[in-house]
């Protein structure tokens, strides 16, 4: 029964005017099932529509991207198939964050890096998920397959609680959506000076410059307070900042953006093309595609 599962993505997405450089990376989308072949965890918070592969692929070209870096949803909780299989769709074309249980083994990681996972993540939304348990993820984190990094999700009111936490961590750290910051405080708000220091506190934290429209939830374009809180921390970190489409927008369904204006917005927060060149390219390159730079 699909009328009972949400439906969160634009059904006829825009062309971007913006054209992204030759090589360009999504590096934050998601897929959903689909549902009959890859069922999703009993401890799901939402139950999504089926978004699969086909559909993304067909995103990422008409969006004028070469290559997705998919992001287990928690819908899925640490059951990865959906996600290894539309990674391995892809035909190279993408690679992959998963979301594990920390006891898993060594084999077991061994056999999500060859197909094509270079990260986990730490999800710390309490909406989304049950228990984040720190120590357990410390523990994880120290037996990651070399090169792998942390992808990290919270919201900026426990960003401090966290950074003993993330101090622990012996891996890079990504931060998903620059910690949620409140970007209609502008770009000098406590929550973006407090991210700053986290970015200022060691040289490995990579961080999305992502969600507009979840940031500024429920608006729609010009989303002009993401851009003017998000460009400086682009212009300032643009060694550490990668980008993505949160395709297909979990739990967006109340406000679904169009893909291609969220495309629009790359040049109203990475204005030059040595700017984008990094941020699209160059920058996820280094963390999913290293043996390429
Ligand atoms: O897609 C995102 O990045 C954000 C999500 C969903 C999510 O992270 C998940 O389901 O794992 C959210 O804020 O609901």
């Amino acid at each position: 029964m699909t009328e009972d599962r949400i439906l969160s993505w634009h059904s006829n997405p825009s062309k971007p005017r913006y054209t992204p450089p030759p090589g360009a990376v999504d590096a934050h989308c998601h897929v959903f099932g689909p549902m009959a072949q890859f069922p999703f965890s009993a401890k799901a918070k939402y139950l999504p529509q089926d978004a699969g592969p086909d559909k993304l692929f067909a995103l990422r070209d008409l969006l004028g991207f070469e290559r997705n870096v998919i992001v287990q949803a928690s819908c899925h909780g640490t059951d990865n198939a959906a996600t290894l299989h539309a990674i391995k769709a892809s035909d190279g074309k993408a690679r992959g964050v998963a979301v594990v249980d920390p006891a898993i083994s060594e084999e077991e990681l061994h056999a999500m890096h060859e197909g094509g996972m270079r990260g986990i993540r730490f999800n710390f939304l309490k909406r989304l998920v049950d228990d984040a348990p720190k120590d357990k993820f410390i523990e994880v984190a120290k037996r990651l397959p070399a090169g792998w990094h942390v992808v990290i999700y919270f919201e900026a009111d426990i960003l401090e609680e966290l950074r003993p936490f993330m101090d622990a961590i012996p891996v890079p750290i990504v931060v998903d959506h620059m910690g949620r910051p409140d970007v209609r405080q502008g770009p000098d708000s406590p929550d973006m000076r407090a991210f700053r220091k986290l970015l200022d506190s060691r040289p490995d934290i990579w961080f999305k410059a992502t969600c507009p429209d979840r940031l500024e939830e429920p608006n729609g374009p010009p989303w002009d307070d993401f851009a003017r809180a998000v460009a400086p921390l682009v212009a300032d970190y643009s060694d550490k900042v990668i980008w993505g489409t949160d395709w297909p927008h979990p739990n967006m369904q109340d406000a679904i953006p169009d893909d291609g204006a969220i495309v629009d917005m790359i040049p109203r927060i990475a204005p030059t093309p040595e700017l984008q060149q990094r941020m699209l390219v160059t920058n996820p390159k280094l963390l999913y595609w290293p043996e390429e730079i």
